[in-house]
């Protein structure tokens, strides 16, 4: 059998804007089907590394692979590399941080929007998807609700419907727990576990939070400054007995990461 290609390797990643370098050969390969979860203080080129994994930023110099194809190069200008990266975009779900719903449609149809634009599907086959993916997070009877009817962690888990509606490969999740209190933390982890464990969707998760990395990570990562001082499997890493990564996981201002 073929060896399954990473989900996602990164060889060298380098991004500035102006002055401010913000990432800085970051490499890093995370097998398919795994669960990472990088971490890192505020500003310090999270968001920006998932932007670059989408091609919606480019890196200066760097390669960047998804699951064994080159997109460093993809160019939206042509139409050979828009078709690409428009099949790119569709390996990807993508969770925001404040959940991103469209304020005007209902639940059911913040679900079904990815579907009606990008699925050769019926609408008898979409409704069947938006029902089975709002019972997979927990929301089946709120279909008709509108978004500013629910709470926080609700529209969160509508927002995980929706990112996974499509079946994407990679699911990508800028701080699923932020604004959220510990308990909804906890049910959104469990979630990301569930949809892991059932549809096999490899997930980054973005996050502050060293108890989130604890719970659900495969591997992990921490960015600073826009270098990564650690990356891998999580027990490893935890076992590194880096500085960065102790001061990180045991909450400490003593340490080489310094408020910026
Ligand atoms: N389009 C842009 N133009 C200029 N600078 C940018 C742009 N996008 C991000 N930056 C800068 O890149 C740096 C990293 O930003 P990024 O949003 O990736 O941080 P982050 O680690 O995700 O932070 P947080 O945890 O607070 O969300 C910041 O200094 C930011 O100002």
């Amino acid at each position: 059998m073929a060896e399954q290609q990473p989900a996602i390797t990164l060889e060298k990643v380098c991004k500035s804007f102006g002055p401010n370098r913000v990432l800085h050969e970051v490499s890093l390969t995370l097998p398919a089907g795994k669960i990472m979860v990088m971490l890192g203080p505020s500003g310090t080129g999270k968001s920006v590394l998932l932007r670059c994994l989408v091609g919606l930023m480019k890196p200066d110099s760097g390669r960047i692979f998804i699951e064994g194809q080159d997109i460093t190069g993809l160019d939206e200008r042509r139409s050979a590399g828009r078709e690409q990266m428009f099949a790119l975009r569709r390996k990807f779900g993508m969770l925001f941080q404040d959940g991103a719903l469209f304020d005007d449609m209902c639940v059911g149809d913040n679900v079904a929007f990815p579907l009606r634009q990008h699925a050769k599907l019926s609408e008898r086959e979409i409704a069947a998807r938006v029902a089975e993916d709002l019972e997979r997070v927990g929301l089946k009877n709120a279909q008709r609700k509108m978004p500013a009817e629910l709470s926080g962690g609700m529209r969160k888990r509508v927002a995980f419907a929706r990112a996974i509606a499509l079946r994407p490969k990679i699911v990508l999740c800028d701080e699923p727990s932020s604004g959220l209190d510990p308990v909804m933390s906890a049910t959104l982890d469990e979630l990301i576990l569930d949809l892991h464990r059932t549809l096999g969707m490899t997930f980054v998760v973005i996050s502050h939070d060293t108890a989130e990395a604890r719970k659900i990570a495969d591997y992990v990562g921490l960015l600073y400054k826009g270098e990564l001082q650690a990356f891998g499997l999580k027990d490893e890493v935890l076992r590194s007995n880096q500085r960065a990564i102790n001061q990180f996981f045991e909450r400490s201002t003593e340490g080489p990461i310094q408020v910026l």
